[in-house]
Formats: structure tokens, sequence, C-alpha cells
């Protein structure tokens, strides 16, 4: 029988100690652990996520009754040190002592037993103490506060609270440690929204409709679209609202040439090709052969027929491709911190230095992809990330640079996402605040005389 727990001690080795994605090594075990009842892999994949999600709060803990502090001890002993305080203080479902024992147990199936005593006693001092912590003040500074509260490394809260203040970061940083749920996007070019709903329906699996936004529905207690028929027939594509808005945004006309240069997995190539109808043609590209993989699988699965992809980097000038393209898709590679509430890990590889060289990394993307679109066509350029630098800059940087109009998105994206009065061009959606990922789109039409 899988060991659950040693199976979830083993991802967070490959996680936070080896540096392997979290998404990646997650979906590899449970697709190696089929066995795995509904039950086991909620639970397993609820305390890989949840340990990673509290990281920081979790060692501030340990240190706090460990004499050898989390960054001395031997990796093993460290993960199932953070996997149990985790059971302890977040997961109700376990009781204290079990989340005790099984941590003992595990450190001497792993061939530890010297250090049993050792894990006994900083999990039973957790357990039993806990108001036994010195909690960091947030009248100390909003940063060392939230890093410890909200397991946030300092320098992106102090970012974070340059461009949004206080409240609007907490609110960022809240949304970063909930569940989300999970949306996705009727293909209303395979079945209408109404087939869609009553096959969902007839499964039990309950859902709202976002009602500005065509399409799109929110499931209610569902992680995972395995096993909705509607996702296996092609009917459904997991999606959030945000992300749908680059669709609307592009304006895209029956007929439409698409150019999407950055797509894995296609979520928004597969929206675009969904809106032609059955006309026109979305090429959908990504830089390697695995990732254009995951773009075929969503392709196959969706069976639409007006989509093909392609592997080609961006970087790389394409002649054959030159003025083509009605609508170019620029959703470029970004520091994803939109979406830290699917991706925690997210938060804590990034640097201020790799962020700078994201932000290149778009304006070099840019400087070669403008060139597809057909004067009169359009550019929507669009990220997972909230800071400024990579979004509204690069955007102002875009429209000084080249010869392109930018698309008014008030005139073309449903209202509530935009506050009364303010002047926009583009738009900028922080994680949770209008039921949405965090998320930056902004759109440009092509002067017809160049
Ligand atoms: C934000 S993701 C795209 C998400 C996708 N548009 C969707 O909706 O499913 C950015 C993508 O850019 C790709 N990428 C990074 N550098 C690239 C390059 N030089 N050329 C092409 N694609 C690149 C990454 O592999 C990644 O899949």
């Amino acid at each position: 029988m899988t060991d659950v727990r040693e199976t979830a001690l083993v991802c967070l080795m490959r996680i936070l100690e080896k540096g392997e994605y979290s998404h990646v090594v997650l979906k590899e075990v449970l697709e190696a652990h089929e066995e795995l009842e509904k039950r086991d892999r909620a639970f397993l994949t609820r305390l890989v996520e949840g340990t990673i999600e509290h990281l920081y709060e979790l060692d501030y803990i340990i240190d706090t009754f460990s004499k050898t502090k989390t960054a001395k001890q031997k990796p093993v002993i460290r993960e199932i040190l953070r996997m149990g305080v985790y059971q302890i203080r977040y997961m109700d479902s376990v009781p204290d002592r079990a989340a005790v024992n099984e941590s003992v147990r595990l450190t001497v199936k792993r061939g530890y037993g010297f250090f049993k005593g050792f894990v006994n006693g900083v999990l039973r001092a957790v357990s039993g103490n806990p108001d036994g912590i010195s909690w960091p003040k947030r009248e100390d500074g909003f940063a060392q506060w939230a890093r410890v509260k909200y397991s946030m490394p300092v320098w992106i809260t102090e970012k974070l609270l340059s461009e949004y203040g206080e409240e609007r970061t907490e609110g960022l940083l809240v949304c970063g440690l909930s569940e989300r749920p999970l949306t996705v996007r009727c293909n209303e070019s395979r079945a209408s929204l109404e087939e869609t709903e009553e096959s969902l329906r007839s499964q039990n699996i309950g859902f709202q409709r976002v009602e500005d936004v065509p399409g799109a529905l929110l499931l209610e207690n569902y992680d995972n679209p395995a096993g909705i028929r509607a996702f296996e027939e092609g009917h459904l594509q997991v999606q959030d609202v945000s992300s749908m808005l680059v669709g609307l945004a592009a304006q895209i006309k029956p007929g439409d040439c698409v150019l999407d240069v950055c797509a894995a997995p296609g979520g928004k190539s597969l929206h675009a090709a969904d809106l032609l109808a059955g006309t026109g043609h979305v090429e959908a590209r990504d830089l390697t052969p695995e990732k254009v993989a995951l773009i075929r699988e969503n392709i196959r699965r969706s069976r639409l027929t007006n989509i093909s992809a392609k592997v080609w980097d961006a970087l790389n000038e394409d002649p054959e491709k030159i003025k083509s393209a009605d609508v170019v898709l620029a959703d470029l590679p970004c520091s994803g911190m939109g979406i830290i509430g699917r991706k925690s890990d997210i938060k804590y590889r990034l640097t201020e230095a790799s962020e700078e060289e994201l932000c290149a990394l778009q304006r070099k993307i840019l400087q070669v992809v403008w060139k597809y679109v057909k004067p009169g066509g359009r550019l929507v350029f669009s990220t997972c990330t909230v800071f400024p630098g990579e979004n509204r800059d690069n955007a102002r940087w875009f429209l000084e640079h080249y010869p392109f109009e930018q698309v008014d998105l008030k005139k073309v994206l449903p209202k509530r996402f935009f506050a009364e009065g303010e002047e926009y061009y583009d738009l900028q959606l922080l994680p949770g605040e209008k039921g949405t990922d965090g998320f930056f789109i902004a759109a440009f039409t092509r002067k017809s005389d160049t």
C-alpha cells in the first residue's frame, strides 16, 4: 500500500531541497500513483502544497522550539518537521498526536532513527505550546511581519507596497494563501453552454455562470478536471476568467488569422480557435517540443480543427509571418505573481535579478513579434503578474517604439473590471479583487499606413 505521507515527503524533497517545480512534481507523482483513492490524493496534494505555501511560517515555528535551526538541519528531518507542523497547525482532520507519531514513524522508516527523539520533541513542543511563539509584530514593519504571516519574501512585499499600498498588498497576500475555484471555459463552437451545463448537472457537478464573460463557469468543490465528461469530450477548457479576457480584447472576427507566439499549454490559443467557430486559423507556438506537446494534447482533446502548433523561439524573426496575422497574442513569460495561489513555489524562486531579466525578455520578444501584425490588425500583450515593470511600463515602452495605437479596453471588456472615472487603456487585475487571478492586458492596433 502506498504510504501517503512518505510520498508527500518525497515530493517536498524534490521541490524544496532539489528545486523542482511543485506542479510538475505533483502531476508526475499523482500519475505514478493511480492506485491512490480520491481522498488520499486530496490529502497528499494539500499536505505538499500547504507546506510550501506556509514555508516561512513553519520554519519560524520550528526555529522557536528547536536548538538546531531549520537552515542547519538535515534535509529529510527539515522536511519531516515542516510537514508535521503543517499538519498540526492547518489540518483539522489530523489529531496532533497522529501528526507527531506519523512524523516519528517516517523518520525511522527513512533510516534516520537516531533523530526520532528530536523530531518527537520538537513536534510535541509545537503542539503543546501554541501560545509560546513570539510572532513578529505588524507595527514593527509590514514586510517583515508579512514574511512570516503570509510566507512572502520581504523584497516582494516591499515591491508590492510601493505600487499598491498596504491594504491592496495584504489582499494579494491573503489571496495567495486562499483556495481558488476551478474556472473553466466552454468551447461553445463544440457544444452550447446549455448542453455543457446539462452534462455537468448529470454528473452532479455544481457550477456558477460568470455572467459577463461568455462561456465562463466556476466549478464548485472541484479542483481537477479529470473525470469530468464534458472535459474529456473537449467541451471544457480549464482557464481563469482573467485569461479569457485576452480573447475578448483581441476582438477576433470570423476568418481571422491568429498567431500566438508563447502559447503553451494553449489556453488562449484554444479560446481564439473557439471564437473563430471553425473559420480562420490559429498557430500556437512555444519554445520547446515538450511545451508544444502540451498544446497538441489540448488541441487533440478539444477536437478543434482550425488550430495547429509549432516549435518556434519567439526571439527569432520568422520572415514568412511578417504582416500576416490579424491578431498576434503575446502572452509573455513573466514572474507569475498573479497565480501564486495556484503555484506557491513561484514566490521563493523569484529574485529581483530574475524579475528584471523577465522585463527585458518581454521587450526582446515584443521587438520581434510586432512585425507579424497586419496593418489594422491587433497585438494583445498580457502577463499573469502584478509588477508594473513587466506590465504597464513595457506596454508604454511598446507604444513609444512601434507603430501602434492603444485599444481602450473599457470599450471591449466587461465594465466591472474598471473603476468609475479612472482613465484606463490597459487593465491590471490583482488576485481575488474581481474574482480572478492577478493579470495584465494591453491591446494595440497597428496603424494602417505602416
Ligand atoms: C505565460 S506562459 C503562456 C501561457 C499560454 N499563453 C496559455 O494561455 O496557456 C508563457 C510561455 O512562454 C513560453 N516561452 C518562453 N520563452 C519563449 C520564447 N523565447 N519563445 C517562445 N515561447 C517562449 C514559455 O514556455 C511559456 O509556455
